[in-house]
């Protein structure tokens, strides 16, 4: 794999919601490439536009105008999304649901809980494989939620404030293992948060303002 092989690239991708007098610019012209090894941290104030930017990179919204464009390379599982706040499964218990995407892809159930058992202890969730989600934390529920996407190994990984709701000691944990998780299979990372010493982990940082994604800032 070409160490610099573009996974996705915006074109002047802008994202509006509503029409009219009550339209919101979320996300104004963005150009950015991602490519793998990216370490990319994009920070702003609530409301600047950062998860509706991830949104456009992961193909959850199309852009109102521009182009996100996203490499055929990418394949089935190319692109794991860290969502905000809740997303497991009620019914099935922590293992189950970090193993449901392979399944459902064809893995054998065997193979599926393997990797998702892998996914947990890198997360530092391991004890929590048989519990169910309303027998857990919101930060247990968080790493959980890592897992489940670590699991299917993507080539870009997307985690929107993936420390948000976690105390110091479960948001380092839960970064760790993404950056080890990123740097095991070669993977780029894109994160969002509002916490500079979260930022600091990653090489590059790029400020959100009212919907602008303003210059990329290398850190040091
Ligand atoms: N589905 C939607 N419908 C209408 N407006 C929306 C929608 N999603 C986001 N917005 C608006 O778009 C702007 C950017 O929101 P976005 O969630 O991308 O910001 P953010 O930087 O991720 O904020 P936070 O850090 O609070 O998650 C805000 O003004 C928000 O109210």
């Amino acid at each position: 794999m070409p160490a610099d092989e573009t996974l996705v690239a915006c074109q002047d991708a802008a994202l509006t919601f509503g029409r009219g007098a009550q339209a919101v610019v979320a996300v104004h012209g963005a150009n950015l490439v991602i490519t793998t090894g990216e370490r990319l941290a994009v920070v702003g104030p609530s409301g600047s536009g950062k998860s509706s930017l991830l949104h456009l990179l992961a193909g959850l919204e199309q852009p109102t105008s521009g182009k996100v464009i996203r490499s055929a390379s990418l394949g089935t599982f190319g692109i794991g999304l860290v969502f905000q706040g809740d997303s497991l499964i009620p019914a099935l218990n922590v293992l189950e649901n970090a193993a449901l995407p392979l399944v459902l892809a064809g893995r054998t159930e065997t193979a599926a809980q393997e990797a998702a058992r892998a996914a947990l202890d890198l997360v530092g969730a391991a004890d929590l494989a048989e519990r169910l989600p309303e027998e857990i934390s919101g930060g247990q529920a968080q790493r959980a939620a890592a897992a489940r996407v670590l699991a299917q190994a993507p080539r870009l990984i997307l985690a929107d404030e993936p420390t948000g709701r976690l105390d110091h000691a479960t948001g380092t944990r839960v970064l760790d293992a993404l950056l080890t998780a990123a740097d095991r299979t070669g993977a780029a990372l894109v994160v969002t948060t509002h916490d500079p010493a979260v930022a600091a982990r990653l090489t590059v940082r790029r400020s959100m303002r009212d919907g602008r994604l303003l210059a990329p800032e290398e850190i040091s």
